[in-house]
């Protein structure tokens, strides 16, 4: 709650001052979440102490934080404290409504829903081990070296994508200005960006960990049977809202490259996909829409007549193609394999059960397999012909 309703206001920035850093999780949590010294997000849920400790939180207020980073760090923050309030029971023991904090409307400002998103998990959670560049989550939840692995893969591939996003602007410029040996540069980088991406394939986690631990703290309560009803979030609206869970499908990386490729995903993708847009940081969903409203990137090399350019765009395709169906693959073995392997009592030290009603769902709720192929194919189909 704000300042002026009874309740006292304490600056989350003080509260964030109060995070320590450490070698092995990052932050731990301020002391007055844990009362008597200190411990870990993780070590916080398995001993089911965050629950009541949570409902004792002061309110915090977000007007004392500077810039985009300590912005970005306070929902970082609170969102993993969110999903471990909400989830550290399992399925069967979800809450309706929010109490304190960290699940409410103070994490708006940031631009991004009240949950913890793609940009959370991944594109804000990491900072420099040491001075060799070595990477490390700032927080983590139950999971261990999977999680850490599964958060710092996902970042990689992220990176390894860079170079490609900072080739459309390259491409767009030069469709405006026909230079072709430009565009053409432009589109070896992103196919080559693309390629690079497939460092997905060094996951360093364990399928049965990923599947009976990790993946139900990334779960949303929309579109999931597990939550029905959503959740309230108390002084903030008396109606339950519903919010996706955090999904790779919201990396802008995907969306951009689609938007210049001119790929056309199948009605449900599309819908699908579009809301995963609004889990993202505001800036890159403006990004792709402004590449949707660039002159066309196929029209363009389909009017050239250029077979050098044909070339480049449809290894761009191709590239994205493979990806996807590389991505199949590892959701196979993290999903569909696992699933059929799950039913051991405990897991990584952690003894919840898988979540049933992500059998068949993605944590941002689709329905997997079907939805996957689907965009894959709806790529493959944007090759221009000779
Ligand atoms: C263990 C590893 C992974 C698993 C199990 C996994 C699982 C899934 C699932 C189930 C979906 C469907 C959407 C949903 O409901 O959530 C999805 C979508 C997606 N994932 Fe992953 N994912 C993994 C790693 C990655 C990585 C490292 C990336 C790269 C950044 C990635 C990129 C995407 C994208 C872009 C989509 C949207 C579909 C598309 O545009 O092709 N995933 N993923």
């Amino acid at each position: 709650m704000e300042a002026g309703d009874g309740k006292e206001e304490t600056p989350l920035s003080s509260a964030l001052s109060r995070f320590q850093l450490s070698e092995d999780y990052g932050f731990l949590l301020p002391n007055p979440l844990v009362g008597d010294g200190r411990a870990t997000l993780p070590q916080l849920i398995a001993s089911h102490r965050l629950r009541s400790r949570v409902h004792q939180m002061p309110q915090l207020s977000t007007r004392h934080l500077r810039g985009r980073e300590e912005l970005y760090l306070a929902h970082l923050v609170l969102s993993f404290i969110t999903m471990g309030y909400l989830w550290q029971e399992g399925e069967e023991g979800t809450v309706k409504v929010t109490a304190g904090s960290p699940a409410r409307g103070e994490l708006a400002p940031s631009g991004s829903p009240p949950i913890l998103s793609h940009a959370d998990f991944v594109l804000a959670n990491w900072r420099r081990k040491d001075p060799s560049g070595n990477l490390d989550p700032i927080i983590s939840l139950p999971g261990g070296e999977s999680l850490r692995g599964f958060i710092l893969v996902t970042f990689l591939v992220e990176k390894a994508a860079v170079p490609g996003i900072k080739a459309i602007p390259q491409a767009i410029h030069a469709i405006r200005q026909l230079d072709e040996e430009t565009l053409h540069q432009a589109l070896q980088g992103l196919a080559t960006a693309i390629g690079a991406m497939a460092a997905l394939r060094q996951y360093y986690v364990d399928p049965a960990v990923f599947y009976a631990v990790i993946r139900i703290f990334l779960s949303g309560w929309k579109d999931n049977p597990a939550m029905p009803d959503g959740l309230v979030y108390e002084g903030v609206s008396e109606e339950p809202m519903a919010f996706s869970g955090g999904s790779a499908a919201q990396s802008t990386v995907l969306h951009a490259f689609d938007e210049l490729l001119g790929i056309r995903h199948s009605q449900e993708s599309t819908a699908f996909l579009h809301r995963m847009r609004d889990y993202m940081p505001p800036p890159h969903r403006a990004f792709i829409e402004e590449i949707g409203r660039a002159p066309s990137l196929k029209q363009h090399v389909l009017c050239s007549g250029d077979a050098r350019l044909r070339a480049a765009f449809n290894r761009c395709i191709t590239a994205l193609a493979d990806f996807r169906s590389c991505h199949i693959a590892i959701v196979t073995k993290y999903i569909a394999v696992a699933k059929a392997k799950a039913g051991r009592a405990e897991v990584g030290g952690w003894a919840g059960r898988p979540p049933a009603a992500l059998e068949a769902k993605g944590t941002g709720g689709s329905h997997i397999f079907s939805f996957l192929k689907s965009v894959r194919d709806t790529t493959r189909d944007g090759l221009i012909s000779a």
